[in-house]
């Protein structure tokens, strides 16, 4: 059968239009968002704590119903089983599963092929984030970036037109944060995937964007092209180039461009 893995790459855009949310109490945590997501590139989304970029995240995959506005994709997918993915800061892998178990858990959800046909694609899947000799581990015996790899394994394993990302590096050491932006860059070269990252870290928005958008209080206040050219190696960080784009991103985080 079709590897679910090996399919043509299927990207869509997600369109966020007049988006709100109103949490009860009054919290009024995305405000009039409307932003674009551009199929197969990388968003980044970067705002203080609180101004309410998990919540536009979740608000883009469905978890939060928006008091106003609507969240599209286009083109729609056909079927929406495993057309969006999420990756979270914790890699919320099932302690009873071994990481190829995990990561054959999605296409259980969605009934692709047999047993033997999710435990290839999980495997291949494995091989690209350079697990394959892990696969029959369980959890507790990974290291913390062992799991995050499996977690963007499970989330990549559908082939995803979209991919969220939640600060997915958050709890990492700096060498290990790079080491998986990097490999996530690599996984968007194969895929090209469209991809949404919350992060807090500007220089890793940088690194990894086509675009970045900045949050203030609920709202998105401005939506800035990443001059940086592709592929991007960590040598880029010492560029005139990129001090100066890390200055306007800075600029408008404090408001003060
Ligand atoms: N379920 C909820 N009920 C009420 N208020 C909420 C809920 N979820 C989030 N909020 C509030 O909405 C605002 C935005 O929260 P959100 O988690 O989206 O911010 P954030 O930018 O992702 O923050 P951080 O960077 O600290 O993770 C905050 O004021 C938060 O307290």
């Amino acid at each position: 059968m079709d590897s679910v893995v090996n399919s043509p790459a299927l990207a869509s855009a997600i369109r966020c239009d007049s988006l709100s949310i109103q949490y009860a109490g009054g919290v009024r945590a995305v405000d009039s968002v409307s932003l674009t997501a551009d199929a197969s590139k990388v968003l980044a989304l970067v705002g203080p704590s609180g101004c309410g970029k998990t919540t536009l995240l979740r608000l883009m995959a469905g978890l939060e119903k928006p008091t106003q506005g609507s969240v599209s994709m286009d083109p729609v997918a056909a079927g929406s089983r495993g057309e969006v993915a999420f990756v979270f800061q914790q890699p919320t892998l099932l302690p009873w599963r071994t990481a190829c178990q995990n990561v054959m858990l999605p296409l259980e959800l969605i009934g692709h092929g047999n047993r033997r046909d999710q435990r290839e694609v999980a495997m291949e899947m494995l091989a690209r984030v350079g697990l394959e000799d892990a696969s029959k581990r369980f959890p507790h015996q990974l290291s913390g970036g062992m799991k995050m790899r499996v977690s963007i394994a499970r989330a990549l394993v559908t082939r995803p037109r979209v991919l969220l990302l939640d600060e997915p590096f958050a709890a990492l050491d700096d060498m290990l944060r790079n080491q998986l932006g990097e490999l996530v860059m690599r996984l968007w070269d194969d895929h090209r995937f469209t991809a949404v990252m919350v992060t807090h870290n500007i220089a890793e928005a940088i690194g990894l964007s086509h675009q970045v958008a900045v949050m203030r209080s609920g709202r998105v206040t401005s939506v800035l092209d990443n001059p940086l050219s592709f592929p991007r190696s960590e040598s880029l960080r010492s560029t005139p180039e990129f001090g100066r784009f890390y200055g306007i991103v800075s600029a408008e985080l404090r408001g003060v461009s």
